[in-house]
Parts: C-alpha cells; sequence; structure tokens
C-alpha cells in the first residue's frame, strides 16, 4: 500500500510554518530571551489564553524551537540566534512574518498567465518600483537578509579567505555577506557595491556587526558602470534575477574587473544537476517567475559553463547549508 505521507506531510509544513510565525507574532522567543520559564509564566507574559497554552509551548519544543528542562523553556540555540527581535544582526521572524502569510497566494495566476503579480516587465522595473519608497527598501533588504544569513556564515568558513584580502559583494542589500564574513577574518576588507537606495540599510546593518571601519558602500548599477575591484567579487542571489545574457554579462564584466587568480563567488540556491531535488532551488526559480520576468535559477553544471564562457578557466561547485550552494571561478 502506497502511504499518503509525503502528501500529509506538505499539509503539515503549512501548519508548522504557522505555528511559528504565530510565536514570532505574540513574542515567544524575545521574551524568552536569557530567562527559561515556567508555562504558566511565559503565557502570563504573552497574554496567552491557558486553554491551548501548553500545546503551543510543547508544539514549538517538538518543533526544535525551544526546549523544556526541569518544568521551565527556554528558546533553542536556533531560535535564540534567529527569532529573538532584540537580536538584530541576525533576527529573521520579522522578514518571516512579512514574507510567509499569503506570499504564494498568486502562484497558480502567474502558472497559468506566465505574467508577473507585481506587473514588473523584467528586473529593472522590478528594482525601479520596489526602490520607490525607503520603507520598501528597508523590507526588501531585511527578506534578502534572511535568505542570506545561511550562505554568508557558511561562506565565512568554507571559502579560503586566507588566501585573500579583499572582498567586493556586487548588489549587495543590506550586506549580510560582506559583514558576517568581516566578522569572522579580521585581515579583510569589503566593498558594498549596489543601487543608491540600497546605501542607508547597509551602513545601518553593517554598522551593528562592528566591521563599519574595514567596509564601504559604493553607488552603482552594475549594467552602466564598471564593477569594483577586490580579490574576490561574489554575487549572491543576483543572477537568478536576470535572464541568459545578463548573467554572462554580469560574469564577463566579473571577470574583467578581478585581478589575475581572483575570484568570483556565486551562491544560490543551486538546482541539482538532475532538477529532481532540491526543490527549494525550483521553488525560488518559481517565484522569479512571478515576480522578476526572465529572471530563472539554474543548475550547477550551467552555472560552471557560463563561467567558462566568459573566460574562468578553474571553476568549482561546493555545497553551503540547507539547499544553498556556491560556484567559484578563478581567473
Ligand atoms: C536578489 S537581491 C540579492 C541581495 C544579496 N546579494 C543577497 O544575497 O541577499 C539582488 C540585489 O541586486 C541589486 N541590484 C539590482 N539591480 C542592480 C543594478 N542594476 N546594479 C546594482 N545592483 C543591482 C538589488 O538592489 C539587490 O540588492
Amino acid at each position: 500500500m502506497i502511504s499518503p505521507q509525503p502528501v500529509t506531510d506538505l499539509m503539515w509544513a503549512h501548519w508548522k510554518t504557522r505555528t511559528m510565525l504565530s510565536a514570532v507574532e505574540v513574542g515567544v522567543f524575545t521574551e524568552l530571551a536569557g530567562t527559561p520559564l515556567t508555562g504558566p509564566d511565559l503565557r502570563d507574559r504573552l497574554g496567552l489564553h491557558p486553554g491551548p497554552a501548553a500545546d503551543f509551548f510543547d508544539a514549538l519544543v517538538a518543533l526544535g524551537l525551544l526546549v523544556r528542562a526541569d518544568g521551565r523553556y527556554a528558546n533553542s540555540p536556533e531560535a535564540a540566534e534567529y527569532l529573538d527581535a532584540n537580536r538584530p544582526a541576525t533576527y529573521l521572524g520579522g522578514s518571516f512574518m512579512t514574507q510567509c502569510p499569503g506570499m504564494a497566494d498568486d502562484l497558480t495566476g502567474v502558472l497559468r498567465t506566465g505574467r508577473a503579480v507585481n506587473e514588473a516587465e523584467d528586473g529593472r522595473d522590478f528594482y525601479r518600483t520596489m526602490y520607490a519608497a525607503a520603507e520598501s527598501v528597508r523590507a526588501f533588504q531585511k527578506d534578502m537578509t534572511a535568505l542570506s544569513m545561511g550562505p554568508a556564515r557558511a561562506i565565512a568558513v568554507k571559502f579560503p579567505w586566507e588566501k585573500y584580502r579583499s572582498l567586493a559583494d556586487i548588489g549587495c542589500a543590506e550586506g549580510a555577506l560582506p559583514g558576517h564574513v568581516l566578522a569572522h577574518h579580521p585581515h579583510l576588507t569589503a566593498i558594498g557595491f549596489d543601487l543608491p537606495p540600497a546605501r542607508a540599510g547597509f551602513l545601518e546593518y553593517t554598522g551593528r556587526l562592528g566591521v563599519a571601519d574595514r567596509i564601504a558602500f559604493q553607488e552603482g548599477d552594475f549594467f552602466r558602470d564598471p564593477l569594483p575591484s577586490a580579490d574576490v567579487l561574489v554575487l549572491g542571489h543576483v543572477l537568478h534575477n536576470w535572464g541568459r545574457d545578463e548573467k554572462l554579462r554580469l560574469l564577463r564584466a566579473a571577470h574583467e574587473a578581478l585581478p589575475d587568480g581572483g575570484a568570483v563567488l556565486i551562491y544560490e540556491t543551486l538546482i541539482d544537476d538532475e532538477r529532481s531535488s532540491n526543490a527549494v532551488g525550483l521553488i525560488l526559480s518559481l517565484i522569479m517567475h512571478s515576480e522578476v520576468p526572465g529572471g530563472f535559477d539554474y543548475t550547477g553544471a550551467e552555472c560552471l559553463a557560463w563561467l567558462r564562457e566568459a573566460g574562468f578557466g578553474q571553476v568549482c561547485v561546493e555545497h553551503l547549508d540547507g539547499p544553498e550552494s556556491m560556484v567559484v571561478g578563478i581567473k
């Protein structure tokens, strides 16, 4: 008999997400920061009804977000790091709250029409609209940090930074990648390169990480201006916004800007070469179809071929964390 479990698991995934979001919304993880509490104390501080509270807290234990010891609840290490609103350099809860509810409601329409829900014509149009108001710039940047925190921290330890002195993050948003890499590697300096509206958020976020004296923001348009020069050029979740020709244009520009021996480092939720196991990579590609027409996610094999076409001799793919991988090309 074929078990229905794989499909019911996907339905329950929705409820698991909903439970985490309610915990973020009522402030469970922020309340528990540094202070384990009994169930009744936690419930009273959060103003929750006694009926469902115990099941709610224990569900969070089962989800790995809380731990329970000696009758008290405490944050798991992951919840303490990423869901406590008082730790703004690593807090992801706010972005989850805005990204998750209703986010995918328009997917069926996109599948039927092939048109972006926001009616953007391409990536340029998407950013023009997104960056029209300061609040939407900051909200977008926080969403980018929620996506790039995992790969940024993995890249900080997996890439051989000891061989290099400088990096430039092209399309840096808030600067999660250079911020976390510099926090791990005191010998490095960095430039964050992005459109002018990204500046304020970049300075605020990297300032919080205590690396402001080794990092600078350089405004520019990567389709019009030369890329900054550095030993390593990073393109994180950038190529997937664009069509094949623009992807190649960016890789050629990176090759031109790098010194001999310099590296381009691309990180994305790379689709596996068989296009059958990295569901997040494939779903993110669907999100590109619904937000930035022309953009698409791609496999490691495709990226290696583009890098060779752009002139990079030595190229490789390495898994980072969860659905994310990096592709490196040496000039
Ligand atoms: C999808 S976000 C990725 C942000 C970040 N690298 C990350 O991994 O979270 C793409 C970034 O490219 C920037 N960008 C888009 N068009 C650009 C252009 N023409 N020139 C420079 N930056 C651009 C956007 O402002 C945005 O910060």
